[in-house]
């Protein structure tokens, strides 16, 4: 099967050191039904690679395919549609939570499936909330669950987490979780989430990205990676991580 997503030798250089890598090339891919998880400490430039993967950023050196075309064959918001990046601290447009969750579909000239928006919301806690409030008006967690709902309801190929939960109460982090997989499950997406929660990393995916000196250290299986990573520095990064919740950053 041709991965959805791949990425050929794609570096970023430091942004203050032209000099020295932020990350050196990296070779990968990701497939249709994939859940990766992008670990490592912070600074190694997870969320650098995240917002590359979705064009919102320029790699210094390498490309991206996706369905096997070049990413320079590929208009740059017809890829953002088929591969979707959502902030740990997204910004809300100007208007209401209703702008908010038709904004989107209106700049990819989508019709605006109000049912889903709904289902979405109470699945992610937000069912009660007011959908007239002004969106710059939510709190940090609400701002982040309705961006969540902004991208599933682009109904991309690959979807793209920068630390979805971190503001949730674990309730709502449970949600959520409980959301995207059953959402990633039926539209046989790819998820590709940052965490600096192991436990969530484990629970959520299949795969393991583990960033590292400046590199893509290892990608391995999860159950093997947690179980027997290869590398010192993994193993260092976990023993740091043992035991620790949701939301404790490095
Ligand atoms: N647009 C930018 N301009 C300048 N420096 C940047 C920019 N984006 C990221 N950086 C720097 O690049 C480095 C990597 O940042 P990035 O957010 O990608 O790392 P990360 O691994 O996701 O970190 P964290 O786990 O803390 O979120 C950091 O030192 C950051 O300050």
């Amino acid at each position: 099967m041709t991965p959805l997503l791949e990425l050929h030798q794609l570096a970023k250089l430091q942004f203050d050191n032209r000099e020295e890598y932020l990350f050196r090339p990296i070779t990968s891919k990701v497939a249709q039904g994939d859940r990766i998880a992008v670990i490592g400490a912070s600074g190694q430039g997870k969320s650098t690679l995240l917002r590359i993967l979705a064009r919102l950023e320029r790699p210094d050196e390498g490309y991206m395919s996706l369905d096997g075309v070049s990413d320079k064959d590929w208009k740059p918001a017809q890829w953002r549609k088929k591969v979707c990046y959502t902030a740990q601290h997204p910004v809300m447009l100007p208007g209401t939570v209703e702008d908010n969750l038709q904004t989107v579909s209106r700049l990819h000239s989508l019709p605006f499936d109000a049912p889903a928006a709904k289902g979405y919301m109470g699945q992610l806690g937000l069912g009660d909330l007011d959908w007239k409030k002004e969106a710059s008006s939510l709190s940090g967690g609400e701002k982040q669950r309705v961006a969540l709902v902004r991208s599933l309801l682009l109904q991309p190929d690959v979807l793209l987490l920068d630390e979805f939960t971190a503001s949730l109460d674990p309730g709502s982090r449970e949600g959520a979780e409980l959301c995207v997989r059953q959402w990633a499950d039926t539209s046989k997406a790819a998820v590709v989430l940052i965490s600096h929660d192991m436990e969530q990393a484990e629970r959520m995916c299949s795969v393991v990205w583990f960033m590292a000196g400046g590199e893509l250290l290892e990608a391995a299986d999860a159950g093997r990676f947690f179980a027997a990573p290869e590398t010192e520095a993994a193993r260092q990064f976990l023993k740091r991580h043992a035991g620790e919740g949701e939301t404790k950053n490095v």
